[in-house]
């Protein structure tokens, strides 16, 4: 077990460099336990509680346990005070130990000392002290940081207990505030050898395993963060709600009420109000106005709305029955403290802006947003708005792959149309790699003579051609430039946008720190026929009309047209199959791959 403790005399610090080590270490990705040394007359428990009667009754251990922790109570009586290599084999498993007090014991340490509690140091005399942490300058014959500079006496402390090495520490300092994560290696994108058609689950599987977040980690503020991808879980701070509350407007008495016979009971004065409690205690048999979202006064455990009572003359009357706990919220019903609010990947929506809040988070860790780079290629693309002679076309790529990567969360860069000319695109390749975390490329990306994206990959970057078992859509360049990441599209625009849906979607995301993304898709009817060959998936540009679902009459990858006209794609699974009118299909509606 590897264990490092913190020591210092009264008011040194300890306690508060204990709680920013474990903030940074655990922050770092290490799981963190720690222990420390009381006074002997410390309790966890309180009298009158069920625990502290066990206890008092005799138990040797009492295990105290909840949804969201166990404590285990272990009275010593007359035993030894165990030793601190004792006490630690009752500890799980954790990547390090930290340990405040047990100054006697050989184990490493860091002394914690303020200069203004007039104390002398404890390291000269103490050679297990590893380095000091002060908040003044001080010289000594071991290593003497910041009190306050928590990443780099957890910097020190990673590197003794071999957690971590000096070099490591050494580019980690230099780096910002937050670990960045390591760029991609180049075989990212490697079939295995041999294959020749992949079919689309095999790719999507090599591009889940083999993918991983490439951007570095900030922290934002709740109003910065709504399409923002977590780099960290989030715990709530405080249960929500936090103190059992009425869910309407009406009287709070306490207990049930059996049956339909009348009850009356009498009305205390005042009230207690959304944010303006109640604050003393209501007697058995009153009853006392309360509203909705009113913390509950002592003595009321019940409330009876407005709508079911008559008052008058200081009564409230009204009949049941009435359970115990009626038309009120427990405290923690919807979030407790310390519970996982959302996990580490989950890219934010307005309704996780509402839960965090609730649970008093107000700020997370989240992935800075990939940027994308868009660029199109060919000689025959002009801009939209621009002259156009014969044998050019507008193009329409690169507006709606921009569009694209906005929808998704992405920052776009646009980068503009580049001629099929292996010198501009690779200086297009290297303003990219410059300004953004991925290049996304339409055209020359199959072998053809004026096929510069592969080209150029294949001679300068680790290039791999995936030749993928779809329609539309089957050359699909994959490479590095350096170290950036180039989704090779195909050119033709149907093409372009199945396999930016289909694989660029979810690749980028595993890249931008989010969870693997399979779009939700429903079976309905179909309204049409199609004979299907084996060998390969195919994507239909489809819409639902009358609970069915119709597909473009035109399967031409360059039609355009047949995008805007459809609402989302029927997807037909790999193997051979003829679909009559009437038949189940697959339908993905657009916003399931997020536009
Ligand atoms: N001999 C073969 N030829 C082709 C094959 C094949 O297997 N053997 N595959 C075809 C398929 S499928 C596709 S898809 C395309 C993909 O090729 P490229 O990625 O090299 O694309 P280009 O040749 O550059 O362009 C294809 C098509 O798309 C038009 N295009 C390109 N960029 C845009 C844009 N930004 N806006 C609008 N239209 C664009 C381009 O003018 C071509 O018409 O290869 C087939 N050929
Ligand atoms: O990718 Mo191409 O457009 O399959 O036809």
């Amino acid at each position: 077990m590897r264990i490092f403790g913190v020591v210092g005399w009264k008011n040194a610090g300890k306690t508060g460099l204990m709680e920013r080590l474990v903030t940074e270490i655990t922050g770092r990705g290490f799981s963190v336990s720690t222990v420390k040394h009381a006074h002997h007359t410390f309790d966890v428990d309180h009298p009158g509680k069920d625990s502290h009667r066990h206890r008092i009754a005799g138990a040797t251990e009492v295990l105290l346990a909840s949804r969201n922790r166990w404590a285990l109570m272990h009275e010593l009586r007359d035993e030894q005070e165990p030793t601190l290599a004792e006490l630690l084999t009752n500890l799980s498993p954790a990547d390090l130990v930290l340990v405040e007090g047990y100054k006697r014991d050989d184990h490493p340490k860091v002394e914690a000392h303020r200069a203004e509690t007039g104390n002398p140091l404890i390291a000269p005399s103490d050679a297990s002290i590893k380095a000091i942490a002060a908040d003044v300058p001080l010289q000594a014959d071991r290593p003497v940081f910041d009190l306050n500079d928590t990443a780099a006496v957890a910097d020190f402390i990673l590197v003794q207990v071999g957690l971590s090495s000096a070099n490591e520490e050494a580019s980690r300092s230099a780096a910002q505030q937050h670990p960045q994560p390591p760029p991609l290696r180049n075989d990212c994108f490697a079939l295995p050898p041999g294959v020749d058609w992949t079919p689309v689950d095999d790719a999507l599987s090599l591009l889940k395993q083999r993918l991983h977040p490439i951007t570095g980690i900030e922290a934002l503020s709740l109003a910065e963060a709504e399409g923002r991808v977590l780099a960290a879980p989030v715990t709530a701070l405080r249960a929500n709600p936090p103190h059992a509350n009425s869910a309407v407007d009406g009287y709070g008495f306490a207990g049930g009420v059996p049956d339909e016979a009348p009850v009356s009971l009498p009305l205390m004065e005042g009230r207690s109000a959304a944010g303006v409690p109640y604050e003393g205690e209501v007697p058995p048999e009153h009853a006392i106005r309360v509203l909705t979202g009113a913390s509950l006064p002592v003595g009321v455990d019940t409330v009876v709305l407005d709508e079911d009572v008559v008052v008058g003359a200081g009564q409230v009357a009204f009949r049941g029955p009435l359970k115990r706990g009626a038309n009120t919220r427990k405290a923690g019903e919807d979030v407790q403290e310390s519970a996982t609010l959302l996990p580490a990947g989950r890219r934010l929506t307005p309704a996780d802006l509402a839960y965090l809040a609730s649970g008093g988070v107000a700020e997370v860790p989240a992935f800075r947003r990939l940027r994308v780079a868009v660029i199109s290629t060919g000689d025959e693309l002009v801009e939209a708005g621009s002259p156009a002679a014969s044998g050019q076309i507008f193009d329409a790529n690169r507006p709606m792959l921009l569009a694209m990567v906005r929808r998704f969360g992405f920052e776009a860069l646009d980068l503009g149309r580049m001629p099929d000319d292996r010198a501009a695109i690779a200086a297009a390749f290297d303003r990219g790699a410059a300004g953004a975390d991925v290049i996304l490329t339409s055209g020359g990306a199959s072998a053809g003579d004026e096929d510069h994206v592969s080209a150029l990959l294949r001679e300068r970057g680790a290039m791999q051609e995936w030749r993928i078992a779809l329609k539309p859509g089957r050359p699909l360049a994959l490479g590095m430039w350096h170290e950036t990441p180039v989704f090779g599209l195909p050119g033709n625009p149907v093409a372009a946008l199945v396999c930016t849906l289909v694989f660029a979607r979810p690749a980028m995301e595993r890249l931008a720190g989010g969870n693997w993304l399979d779009p939700v898709g429903f079976d309905v009817p179909a309204a049409f026929e199609k004979r299907k060959k084996p060998g390969r998936r195919e994507y239909l540009r489809a819409r639902i009309r009358d609970g069915r679902a119709e597909v473009f009459p035109s399967e031409g990858s360059g039609r355009i047209s047949s995008l805007s006209w459809a609402e989302g794609l029927v997807e037909i699974a790999d193997g051979a199959r003829h679909i009559n009118p009437g038949d189940p299909v697959r339908f993905l509606p657009y916003g399931s791959f997020g536009l």
